[in-house]
């Protein structure tokens, strides 16, 4: 591709991404798809511009404003060449449709921006920390002086991290596959299973990925499956599988012994897990969709299972270093429909729990509304459940330093490296002979 070809594609993606409600990744996926001439440097390439444009975009639009420029793709792109010290270079702009050369106001906007500083003092909280306004007094009240720290960390790009999968390898094996094929990795300080690589790959094409050794899984969520405790033997569900991220490492700590149930209520999701599940070399598990909370399997088999892992739907306010769009999509609406939704798939899969059995209530948000509060609340309304605060259980589980001193798992960029996590763990009392 030619430099102007390369900055035209991205001003087109980022021109789709922003007209439709799917996540931004999946709208690149679709662009390059269909577009197979555009091989795989042009493709990062463009990928690049655009990631960096949208781990911008308030500040950036902030710019434009200040300036009384329109906030289109191309002038963002514009603004983005400026903040990195680029040049608007003849070859950037072949005349041909889709690059036109810059017109006089564009140019304008370009000198007015060139060697500035993207922060500027005058910017509110929201802007700097590149997060939606209607979130600044949830974020206050929780991290209050280092906010800004905080959501900085979640505006970097997330590392690659992977899970060995110890059905088929130690972390040991793992690396040293990883390193004849020419892929350094270290060791992730909080999971015992993780593998933080260097530098990005793609993995298809890497063998002992393909062979199952390494799963990608952030260094978060391979902590939230670790404290479900699952063992070889027991009978576990994993309530809300999606795609199977989790149930693979469940399936892995239970060593392909005993009963792994993966649900949801998303058939396509369930679907996906098929193709991950082979290749993991895991034949426990038993894919189930349900209708709801009202699925009949639930009833049928209330009480019957030793672990029960809820990774309920939620903002994804954790994950916003990998998906820099989602959260200008997030209203407060949707947070009020998720925490009623959370609460109802919480009570619905406690029912599943075994007396003396674990209830591990999860979610990829940094909002006390979806974690600490929920669960608060869940333990009023079940006498039933007994919190089992994580400190106690992490030497056994993890072996290395405890990331927490309170009674829940919370995980945030800035504090642990890893996505915004949270993870609860509750006891089924045993029941009085
Ligand atoms: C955070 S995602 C799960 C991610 C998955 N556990 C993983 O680690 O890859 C939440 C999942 O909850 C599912 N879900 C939504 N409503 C549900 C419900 N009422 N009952 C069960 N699952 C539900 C969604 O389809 C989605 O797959």
């Amino acid at each position: 591709m030619t430099p102007a070809a390369r900055l035209a594609a991205a001003i087109e993606l980022l021109d789709e991404i922003e007209a439709t409600h799917r996540p931004a990744d999946q709208v690149a996926s679709f662009y390059f798809k269909g577009r197979r001439y555009i091989g795989s440097k042009d493709r990062r390439a463009v990928a690049e511009t655009v990631w960096r444009v949208l781990r911008r975009k308030a500040r950036i639009d902030w710019w434009l404003e200040f300036l009384g420029h329109p906030h289109d793709a191309r002038a963002r792109v514009f603004a983005d060449l400026a903040f990195e010290g680029g040049e608007l270079k003849p070859e950037l702009f072949d005349g041909a449709h889709s690059a036109p050369k810059p017109g006089k106001e564009e140019r304008r906007l370009f000198d007015q921006l060139k060697g500035k500083d993207i922060f500027n003092r005058d910017m509110p909280t929201w802007v700097k920390g590149e997060f939606p306004e209607w979130l600044t007094p949830r974020l206050d009240a929780l991290w209050g002086e280092t906010m800004l720290r905080e959501v900085a960390a979640m505006r970097d790009e997330a590392p690659l991290d992977l899970r060995v999968n110890t059905l088929k390898a130690t972390r040991e094996e793992a690396l040293i596959a990883l390193k004849k094929e020419g892929i350094a990795a270290e060791p992730c300080p909080l999971s015992p299973l993780g593998l933080r690589l260097k530098s990005r790959v793609a993995l298809v094409q890497v063998q002992a990925w393909r062979n199952g050794l390494i799963e990608v899984q952030d260094e978060g969520s391979q902590l939230v499956a670790l404290v479900a405790d699952a063992r070889p033997g027991m009978a576990v569900v994993d309530y809300c599988a999606g795609a199977g991220g989790k149930t693979l490492a469940l399936a892995a700590a239970m060593q392909n012994k005993g009963r792994l149930v993966a649900c949801d209520v998303a058939e396509w999701r369930v679907d996906k897990a098929q193709e991950r599940l082979r290749r993991n070399g895991v034949h426990n598990v038993t894919r189930r969709v349900i209708s709801g909370e009202s699925d009949k399997w639930i009833k049928r088999s209330a009480g019957s299972y030793d672990r029960v892992l809820v990774d309920a739907p939620c903002t994804g306010t954790g994950t916003w270093r990998r998906n820099p769009d989602a959260k200008w999509q997030l209203t407060e609406t949707d947070l009020l429909e998720l925490v009623e939704r959370q609460r109802a798939i919480l009570d619905s899969a406690a029912r599943l729990t075994k007396p003396g059995g674990l209830l591990v209530y999860a979610t990829c948000s940094i909002l006390p509304e979806e974690n600490e509060k929920r669960v608060e609340a869940f333990l009023a309304d079940h006498p039933d459940y007994v919190a089992r605060p994580i400190p106690e259980l992490w030497a056994e589980l993890a072996g290395t330093p405890c990331p927490v001193a309170g009674p829940w798992l919370r995980l945030s960029p800035l504090s642990h490296g890893t996505d915004g996590f949270f993870a609860a763990v509750m006891q089924k009392k045993a029941e009085e002979s």
